[in-house]
């Protein structure tokens, strides 16, 4: 059979895992026949990148995976990687003057002081985010069966009805009070764990902070070498062309009845543009995070994206940790691994880890803190001296990268649009739902889905509603 996509040409700007994914997806859904070329400014892998610490590389952005994010798990088989299981340590809870909350050596004894503390706060969140989890998963059966969605909206309602769409839209302390967590619980143990992973506070919405309760579970992994090694693998798996350029404007190009997007773009050395039948924008376009595209020719002219991503800066720091600022004058019998804080006001840092590099060998084990070991830092402002003689003795190299993290969350804003035109998507909006390497996977799938049957005209293909009956009596 002749393919009928010879000669169509599909574009994706950004090589983060969510262009890498969708360069994949688009290859899977339209075979071999068609041009994919990826434009990437930066450097592949976007916020999926690694520092070097004496001859080691160091996750500084994305660098957990849960063991139920499928899309992931997929990737790194077909790609050939390896896992990396997150090498236990305990975590304790800081508010600035002392620890609040001390994880022990035994799970019996941990259990019973949150019980003693919080009662069955800590069942009833337990059951909230596996009941969460197991509606998120029904994506994985949609996806496979080709079942797509023009907006996150549509997706979200059709894997947890109007439950998840209102999740987005109302706060995670008003969801938690409501399901009987009580507060002390919420702000000694749930605040800290959206400090570490979103740099934001309780008031986030609610759906964001089920993934980042997910995010603070056991079942962790990583990709031996570096996650960002996905991206480069799915680029080659997806024979797309790496243009290492930048994406200066997108516009709209009619021909008669027809029309393509031109895309202009800037390498080091010249500016030049080609024409695409289908563009996917695979990074944020809110403004304070520079994407520097602009929209030309459409008419009307695209809204803007509302909203602005959060400044979390993460420090990789080579010393020997103050364990006495924490009140362990004899850094031999600090205990812990990762120490998490309270939203305490004037508090410099959201969390402090000692982390493990990328490689771990078989023999690799936590340097002790009496020992010189290696530490993340997360903070909302990059550390001054005086912050970094707070939290080390000394010190023999500080890594720092200021990332636009995630959005900046708010209990009450609309998800963007993935259709921005009608050939013309953008995947980043799912960030807005939450913000995590498994979403962007996620939403890759959804827009390569969804540009075939768009392309194709296959709309029964699209939106619709009781998968899971659908997908049960289909044969
Ligand atoms: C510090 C930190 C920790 C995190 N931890 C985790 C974690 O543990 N687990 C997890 O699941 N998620 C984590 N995340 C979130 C996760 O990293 C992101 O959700 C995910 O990597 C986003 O991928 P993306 O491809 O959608 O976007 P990006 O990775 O941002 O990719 C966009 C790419 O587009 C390129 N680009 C932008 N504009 C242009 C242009 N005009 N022309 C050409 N190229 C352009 C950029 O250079 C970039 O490479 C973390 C994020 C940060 C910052
Ligand atoms: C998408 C689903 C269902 C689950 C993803 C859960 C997950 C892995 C969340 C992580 C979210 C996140 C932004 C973490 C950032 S910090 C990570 C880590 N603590 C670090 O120190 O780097």
């Amino acid at each position: 059979m002749t393919s009928i996509f010879v000669g169509e040409e599909n574009t994706i700007i950004g090589a983060g895992i969510g262009g890498t994914a969708t360069a994949h997806f688009l290859r899977q859904h339209f075979g071999p026949e068609v041009r994919i070329d990826v434009f990437e400014k930066g450097t592949v892998g976007g916020r999926l990148a690694t520092v070097t610490v004496n001859q080691q590389d160091y996750e500084s952005g994305g660098s957990i995976i849960h063991s139920l994010n499928l899309h992931m798990q997929d990737f790194v088989k077909q790609l050939g990687l390896k896992y990396r299981k997150s090498v236990a340590g305990k975590t304790a809870v800081f508010n600035g003057k002392e620890f609040i909350l001390e994880e022990t050596d035994w799970y019996l004894l941990d259990l019973f002081r949150l019980w003693w503390r919080y009662g069955i706060s800590f069942i009833r969140l337990q059951m909230w985010v596996e009941e969460i989890m197991e509606k998120f998963m029904r994506i994985y059966k949609y996806q496979a069966h080709g079942y797509a969605f023009s907006s996150v909206e549509e997706l979200l309602l059709s894997l947890g009805g109007s439950g998840f769409l209102n999740m987005t839209r109302r706060s995670l302390s008003e969801s938690l009070l409501e399901l009987g967590v009580s507060q002390r619980f919420i702000d000694e143990v749930i605040a800290p764990i959206m400090r570490v992973n979103y740099g934001q506070n309780i008031s986030i919405p609610a759906f964001v902070g089920a993934v980042s309760l997910a995010g603070a579970q056991a079942n962790l992994w990583a990709v031996e070498g570096g996650n960002k090694l996905v991206c480069s693998g799915l680029l080659k798996l997806a024979k797309a062309n790496l243009i290492q350029a930048q994406v200066i404007t997108i516009s709209l190009e009619s021909a008669g009845e027809s029309y393509q997007y031109e895309v202009t773009y800037t390498t080091q050395t010249e500016k030049a543009s080609d024409l695409y039948d289908i563009v996917v924008v695979a990074t944020p376009l809110q403004q304070n995070v520079n994407s520097g595209i602009s929209f030309q020719g459409f008419e009307p002219q695209l809204p803007e994206i509302a909203g602005s991503y959060h400044q979390t800066v993460a420090s990789i720091i080579h010393g020997y940790l103050n364990c006495s600022y924490f009140s362990f004058p004899d850094p031999k019998l600090f205990p812990f691994a990762s120490i998490l804080t309270t939203d305490t006001l004037g508090l410099f840092f959201n969390s402090a880890a000692s982390v493990c590099p990328v490689n771990i060998s078989a023999g690799f084990r936590r340097k002790q803190p009496q020992e010189a070991g290696v530490y993340k830092v997360f903070s909302p402002k990059p550390l001054e001296k005086h912050e970094l003689k707070t939290l080390f003795k000394s010190y023999y190299s500080v890594q720092v990268t200021e990332w636009q993290a995630y959005p900046h969350y708010g209990s009450a804003q609309d998800l963007p649009p993935v259709v921005m035109h009608d050939n013309l998507y953008h995947l980043n909006g799912i960030e807005w739902a939450g913000s995590a390497m498994e979403m962007s996977s996620v939403a890759a799938k959804n827009i390569a889905l969804l540009a075939y049957h768009r392309w194709n005209r296959q709309l029964e293909m699209i939106d619709q509603k009781d998968l899971m009956h659908k997908i049960k009596t289909e044969l």
